[in-house]
């Protein structure tokens, strides 16, 4: 059977359950969902500097994954902090919920806008879509406006502002597709398309579906060129143990 990691990148412990049940549903039977967090870093990922801190962990989850045998990982936050260094440290696919929920929204709706946390994470947004080459299919990047771990303090309260921000790009963007931009907002998929009448997709049900089709196709991450094994060399300090 397969076997698929779902990196959740904060450290908040309840959100990466809840990633897990939504890769679950996500999953074809059969499949393994073995859904982490790192024990070091951020508990919310809303800031450039969050992120940097975050992907670090995200190696580690690659490197203990590589050690348990993964045919798959996920990394479960919009950022997809760590991406391509985790692409670097294994040969099975690694994959990124924005980049995946792009994708698939890109394939069921000519345009479609993201709803996500903070406008200041809006930004980071941006930078991802033009860097996967998708800048033309979004029409914008709305924020609700709520820190990520409202998602679990205040989730009556986050769900309602989430509602209005799609229903606002429902009536105001031209859009075909919204596409929820936090992986905190997992559980939230369903509800929110059932209210608005538009597709909602969901980045880790996204990025699972996706990595279960790259195995399907025995297809693998590439290690011809810059996702290669890094170069061995001796690091220092806390760090030591990444030499080679
Ligand atoms: N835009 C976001 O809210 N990104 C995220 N921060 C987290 O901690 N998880 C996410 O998905």
């Amino acid at each position: 059977t397969m076997r698929i990691r779902i990196i959740n990148a904060n450290t908040s412990a309840a959100m990466t359950d809840k990633m897990g049940v939504a890769a679950l549903n996500a999953a074809r039977p059969g499949t393994e969902i073995i859904a982490v967090n790192p024990a070091s870093g951020p508990i919310t990922i809303e800031s450039h500097f969050d992120e940097t801190i975050a992907a670090v962990g995200v190696c580690e989850e690659i490197r203990a994954g590589e050690a348990a045998g993964t045919d798959a990982y996920v990394i479960a936050c919009f950022g997809d902090p760590g991406l391509y260094a985790a692409r670097e440290l294994t040969n099975a696919p690694v994959i990124g919920i924005a980049e995946a929920a792009f994708h698939v929204a890109s394939l069921i709706a000519t345009r479609f806008s993201v709803v996500t946390t903070l406008s200041r994470t809006s930004i980071m947004a941006e930078r991802l879509l033009h860097e996967y080459g998708m800048g033309n299919r979004c029409r914008k990047v709305r924020a609700a406006e709520i820190p990520v771990l409202a998602l679990e303090h205040e989730a009556d309260a986050s769900y309602r502002l989430i509602e209005a921000e799609c229903i606002r790009a429902r009536d105001e963007d031209q859009i075909g597709a919204i596409v929820l931009g936090c992986g905190g907002m997992a559980d939230l998929a369903t509800r929110l398309s059932a209210s608005i009448g538009l597709p909602v997709v969901e980045g880790v049900a996204a990025a699972v579906a996706l990595a279960e089709s790259l195995v399907t196709l025995k297809l693998q991450t590439s290690k011809f060129g810059d996702l290669a094994a890094p170069p061995a060399k001796p690091f220092t300090g806390e760090f030591a143990r990444y030499s080679r």
